[in-house]
């Protein structure tokens, strides 16, 4: 019997996706062992503000140019399923996909908060999380309420490349070379990157440029 495909998911506003989230994957699917990654183009952080999130169809754009040529699929599956907390998503993967096993992936800076998450517990029940070490966030995220009840749940990589002798809550840490980029910098340095990537259709009303075709997990090789 062939063993489960191991994916590996980045949830994020991605606005823009950079070549820190693509670094941080390809890092992760080594790390781990990963089959694969799917980042989850979030339809709007639930703690974000909306003012300044460009349009979807424009960061799952930029998403897939970042993930060209990588065992790297961007998709914005959340707004097919309707959801908005990652703790919902989550519920309806592990149903939807019987036959995968999937890993959470995220930065230090999403640890340093994770307990102001939806449900975190349930989420941290659900599959495993690795966290990816982020210049300036790593000793919030280490000392932060969810890193205490976290800490008895600590693997290494090395339990997680072990397919299926796992079980969560399971918590590895990645670190690795800091990657100072961000999304925050690229906004302040280009705060156009949306209009000009999106072109001709920049004009097209948003509810209209949300009937863009995403590339769907089930297509996934
Ligand atoms: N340079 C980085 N190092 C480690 N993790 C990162 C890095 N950049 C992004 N991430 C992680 O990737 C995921 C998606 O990040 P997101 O789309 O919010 O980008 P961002 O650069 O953090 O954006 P912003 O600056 O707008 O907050 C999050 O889990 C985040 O922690
Ligand atoms: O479910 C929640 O309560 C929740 C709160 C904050 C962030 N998230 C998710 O965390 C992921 C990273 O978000 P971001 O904006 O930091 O890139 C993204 O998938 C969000 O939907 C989820």
């Amino acid at each position: 019997m062939s063993a489960a495909v191991l994916t590996g998911l980045l949830g994020g506003s991605f606005n823009p996706a950079h070549g820190g989230h693509r670094r941080i994957t390809l890092f992760a699917i080594d790390a781990l062992g990963l089959d694969e990654a799917w980042w989850l183009v979030s339809p709007g952080n639930p703690l974000k503000p909306k003012a300044g999130m460009a349009p979807l169809k424009a960061r799952l754009l930029a998403a897939r140019r970042q993930a060209r040529r990588a065992r790297i699929l961007p998709t914005a599956i959340e707004q097919q399923l309707g959801t908005r907390y990652t703790a919902d998503t989550l519920a309806k993967f592990v149903r939807r996909y019987p036959k995968r096993r999937f890993v959470w992936l995220m930065g230090a800076d999403n640890l340093a908060q994770f307990h102001r998450w939806k449900d975190w517990r349930r989420i941290a029940r659900t599959m495993p999380i690795a966290v990816i070490a982020r210049p300036g966030y790593d000793a919030g995220a280490m000392t932060s309420p969810a890193m205490v009840w976290f800490r008895r749940y600590r693997v290494s990589g090395a339990s997680i490349r072990k397919r299926g002798q796992w079980s969560a809550p399971a918590l590895v840490l990645l670190r690795f070379d800091p990657d100072h980029r961000s999304a925050t910098a690229i906004r302040r340095a280009n705060a156009d990157w949306a209009e000009a990537l999106l072109g001709p259709d920049r004009d097209v009303p948003l509810r209209d440029r949300l009937t863009f075709r995403t590339v769907r997990p089930e297509d996934a090789a």
